[in-house]
């Protein structure tokens, strides 16, 4: 496990705490919504490492792991890989990137995956970035994308929803209920959604600062 898991897990919490825990946002909103491509903006202006759950299974799945198979099966089938698999590679990714500030996108896609990382790590986000888009234009978007992805298609697309409705929806209502989530209508273009996002990390900024 890496030193972020060691340093949180609950049993050797206590005198072993690192110094200050790592400020963690959770980027969450449907296929579509445009988590990647505001986070792109985000790491420029704020100095954040970006962590995608979907970027990192892909490349785990591209790296020959003994859990290539099941990790592409999983994509394509719309699914959510187990998060014992996903709470690893985060932990890793933030170990190696040697920064305190993360964007974590597309994670916790469910309850399964909100649990082992705050069991895990013991880290609570700061905040829920939350993109929130009509289907209709979600699926737009996924469809114009042109990036290769397996799961780019309609039949996928199709069950992705389904499971975003059925499992994540569930954990922002979660974080919504516990005063977390920042949300944004995420149907604008792509210039006025970032002027809605940078208020959050300006607000965020001023707090530290404060
Ligand atoms: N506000 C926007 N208006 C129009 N197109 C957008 C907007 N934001 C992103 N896009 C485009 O929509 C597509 C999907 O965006 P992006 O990859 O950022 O979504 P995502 O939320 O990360 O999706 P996924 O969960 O499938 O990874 C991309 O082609 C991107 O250029
Ligand atoms: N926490 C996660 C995040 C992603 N996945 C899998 C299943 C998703 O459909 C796929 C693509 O993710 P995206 O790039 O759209 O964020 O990756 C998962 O199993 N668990
Ligand atoms: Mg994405």
């Amino acid at each position: 496990m890496s030193s972020y898991g060691r340093c949180y897990t609950k049993e050797v919490n206590g005198s072993s705490l690192p110094d200050k825990k790592p400020t963690v946002v959770f980027v969450l909103g449907g296929p579509g919504s445009g988590k990647g491509t505001q986070c792109a903006n985000i790491v420029q202006h704020f100095g954040y490492t970006h962590l995608s759950a979907g970027d990192l299974l892909r490349a785990e799945q591209n790296s020959g792991s003994e859990n290539g198979e099941m990790i592409k099966n999983m994509i394509k089938d719309g699914q959510i890989v187990p998060s014992e698999v996903t709470v690893k590679l985060l932990l890793r990714a933030m170990e190696e990137s040697g920064n305190d500030k993360f964007l974590i996108d597309g994670f916790p896609r469910n309850e399964e995956n909100r649990a082992a990382f705050e069991s895990v790590t013991g880290i609570e986000p700061e905040f829920v970035l939350f993109f929130d888009c009509p289907e209709e234009e979600m699926e737009k978007r996924v469809l114009n994308r042109n990036q290769g992805r397996a799961d780019d298609n309609i039949e996928s697309i199709r069950k992705r929803f389904k499971v975003y409705t059925q499992s994540s929806l569930p954990v922002i209502e979660y974080y919504d209920s516990k005063g977390k989530v920042r949300k944004i209508d995420a149907s604008k273009p792509v210039e006025e959604v970032f002027e809605a996002v940078k208020e959050f990390f300006t607000s965020l900024d001023d707090k530290v600062a404060a």
